[in-house]
């Protein structure tokens, strides 16, 4: 069914226009899948649309946005939230996060991926781009949930939960892309995990994998600068620098973090069309020190977009809170207040394009709330004042998944059977 929303306060758009005291006009092609997104006054009347044929949804005291779009993360961690904070990446991953994943079935990361996509679709999220073991369970809840996902499968050299044997995994991703290539709302894609768990013949092959199927390869880089050291000391190059001399850099990588890089190292990144994910909320709560040179991407043209990383190292997955942690971490790094302005993080926020979903995606904000009023410059209210919770509606592909702030396909029954579910999950943690 078309959907109408009428008489809204506000809309930004995809290009960051603004609109005041508009309807918007969802309209889906059944055949075709084409979604087709109009904005004017008066629509219903103007149009020879019959109300019976559509979904009006009051927009009064209601900012419409595109939808966002958490472009790094690791959904089912959801499970290990606080689990353990407050200490450096490699002691928290050695000593706290890989023996409690080693504990992990499938059946435990789908709850802990059906939780995370909830929360997504409940702080407006419609997009995401994830890395994580089992990842026909992240599938299954993304579908049941109804947002899109870019989902990874994961190769580490030693091995996954799933798999110990590195060519049979190499084999099994293969399998996993030609299942679910065909999906209209999922992108499966090769996910070698770091350049310090995956050896060059791993990138490789992966790179050949992405490219026989032509899907996305995404990976972590110069997260911290231990990483980097590391690499220097025992190759003579940067990270990004073998990356580059191994052929794995293109259009179709997509790399999370770029904390410690080089200006030298952003030109290559840009030479070569590589997608960058900034995760500044996780970079500074495991202190990782650097901050990815946010002006000298964006002076070379580098695709940047939002990640939050898994929601143990931040502990939400919440773009809107992400998107001011951006803003004001490089206007503290940078001393100057022009640095991650409104437009900049706003386009990071929106870009599904990257992760390979076009953005035809709208959410609605409740701007009834006293941190949302006044509104003398919209924009500047979504990135400075509002957060997850303040989102009452979302709609994806033309289906409205959440309205009122109710799931529309989960009741409370449901909801609390997985809270209850997941419960008994996390007594097996250490
Ligand atoms: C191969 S599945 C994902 C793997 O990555 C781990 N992980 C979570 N957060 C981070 C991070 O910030 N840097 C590197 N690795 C991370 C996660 O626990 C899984 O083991
Ligand atoms: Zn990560």
């Amino acid at each position: 069914m078309d959907i109408l929303i009428r008489d809204l306060d506000y809309a930004v758009d995809i290009n960051l226009n603004v609109y005041k005291n508009i309807d918007i006009l969802i309209r889906r092609d059944e055949d075709s899948k084409k979604i087709s997104i109009d904005r004017g006054r008066n629509l219903l009347e103007k149009s020879n649309l019959d109300k019976k044929d559509l979904k009006i949804i009051d927009g009064d005291k209601k900012c419409a946005l595109p939808g966002l779009s958490n472009n790094h993360t690791h959904i089912p961690m959801t499970l290990l939230r606080g689990i353990a904070d407050d200490m450096i990446l490699q002691e928290w991953l050695r000593e706290k996060i890989w023996p409690n994943e080693g504990r992990l079935t499938g059946e435990d990361v789908y709850y802990g991926a059906l939780l995370g996509c909830l929360e997504m679709l409940r702080f407006g999220i419609t997009s995401f781009n994830d890395m994580y073991f089992f990842p026909e369970e992240i599938v299954r809840a993304t579908k049941e949930v109804g947002i899109k996902g870019t989902v990874g499968f994961p190769i580490i050299d030693f091995g996954t939960p799933q798999c110990k044997d590195l060519d049979k995994l190499l084999n099994n991703c293969e399998k996993f892309i030609k299942e679910y290539i065909a999906e209209e709302k999922i992108n499966p894609v090769v996910a070698p995990h770091a350049p310090y768990t995956c050896s060059k013949d791993t990138y490789v092959q992966c790179r050949e994998i992405s490219q026989e199927y032509n899907v996305l390869l995404h990976t972590h880089l110069s997260e911290t600068r231990y990483e980097v050291v590391e690499m220097e000391n025992k190759i003579g190059m940067r990270p990004v620098e073998y990356l580059e001399s191994i052929g794995i850099l293109g259009d179709n990588l997509i790399t999370a973090h770029c904390v410690w890089i080089t200006k030298e190292e952003v030109k290559i990144l840009a030479k070569h069309r590589v997608k960058v994910v900034h995760c500044p909320g996780s970079n500074m709560k495991l202190a990782s020190g650097g901050v990815m040179p946010l002006v000298e991407m964006l002076r070379e043209g580098v695709s940047l977009s939002l990640g939050t990383d898994g929601p143990a190292s931040n502990n939400n997955l919440d773009i809107l809170e992400e998107m001011k942690i951006a803003a004001l971490l490089h206007k503290a790094h940078r001393w100057d207040p022009t640095v991650g302005d409104v437009d900049t993080v706003l386009r990071m926020a929106f870009n599904s394009e990257s992760i390979g979903f076009e953005n035809r995606d709208i959410v609605l904000l409740d701007l009834n709330s006293p941190h949302l009023r006044p509104v003398h410059n919209i924009k500047s209210n979504i990135v400075y004042s509002a957060n997850g919770n303040d989102v009452d509606t979302v709609i994806v592909e033309g289906e409205v998944l959440l309205e009122n702030k109710k799931f529309s396909k989960i009741d409370d029954k449901y909801l609390r059977n997985i809270y209850h579910k997941v419960n008994s999950i996390i007594k097996k943690f250490n």
